[in-house]
């Protein structure tokens, strides 16, 4: 099956002579999530930068559907954002604060050119705000009126108004506490088998917390330095890691599932 999407031999730096990021490859199975692991300053969210056509790799290619992307080609990139779309580690900073619930929701429905249409946005309102567990009604409040387990499942709304296929995620639940991150998480689990009559969508999430990507995803990809040091059907890889590096993370993390 071709991937949703795929990162082939990608390199990038910031700096001239500076890899953060070198041969770093993977794919992204339709309906299949994908965790993205490693220490602070590994280079994840360079990665995910990358993916969502924020950064241009310096070599390399990121595939979509198994065709080549390139984000400086603004038809594609427009086609590409209406099938990718992204949740941020920080709930109170990523919502604007002088929009309405309503707004917030709207606007990528507006940006991405999928409608216009009152009735249809409202209709594309209420079907993502029932499938992340919120009233229908609070579209008229503000971000300041929730909580933040409650404004990351209105950011998660936001991004599955479009009806991506992907959803990338840069710490989800990071900044969210331990009650508050489990139910998230069954959410994105959720939205990634489907609900609601929504068709499921595959899940890229960013993290350092394994314990998060155990609970959550089929494949995980290790990352040391900017270098896939290990990657593969997740049980297997917590089960039995190959790679020392691996082997560290996972004696940080407690209580992981064994594989039998
Ligand atoms: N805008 C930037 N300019 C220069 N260097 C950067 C920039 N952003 C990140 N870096 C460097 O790139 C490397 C990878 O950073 P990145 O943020 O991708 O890592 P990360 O794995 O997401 O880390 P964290 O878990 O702390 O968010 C780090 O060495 C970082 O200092």
């Amino acid at each position: 099956m071709t991937p949703v999407l795929e990162a082939r031999n990608i390199h990038f730096g910031y700096r001239r002579n500076q890899e953060v990021l070198t041969d770093v490859s993977f794919a992204v199975e339709e309906g299949s999530n994908v965790g993205l692991v490693g220490e602070s300053g590994a280079g994840k969210t360079t990665l995910l930068r990358i993916l969502l056509g924020l950064a241009i790799p310096s070599a390399g290619q990121v595939f979509s559907d198994g065709m080549p992307f390139d984000a400086r080609d603004r038809k594609q990139l427009r086609a590409y954002r209406r099938m990718t779309q992204t949740v941020f580690q920080d709930p109170y900073s990523s919502l604007d604060p002088r929009q309405t619930i309503g707004q917030i929701l709207a606007e990528p429905l507006r940006s991405l050119g999928i409608t216009t249409n009152a009735t249809e946005i409202r209709q594309h309102m209420a079907e993502s705000l029932r499938a992340v567990g919120l009233p229908t009604d609070i579209t008229k409040r503000y971000p300041a009126e929730f909580s933040g387990g409650q404004r990351q499942r209105i950011a998660i709304a936001r991004a599955i108004a479009p009806n991506p296929r992907v959803l990338l995620a840069d710490e989800p639940v990071s900044a969210l506490d331990v009650s508050t991150r489990i139910k998230v998480i069954d959410l994105l689990a959720e939205l990634g088998r489907g609900v609601d009559g929504r068709t499921g969508m595959s899940v890229v999430l960013v993290t350092h917390d394994l314990g998060v990507v155990a609970a959550l995803c089929d494949r995980v990809v290790i990352l040391e330095n900017g270098r896939v040091v290990e990657q593969g059907d997740t049980r297997s890889v917590m089960g039995l890691p190959q790679n020392g590096y691996t082997k560290r993370l996972l004696a940080s993390v407690p209580r992981l599932p064994v594989v039998p």
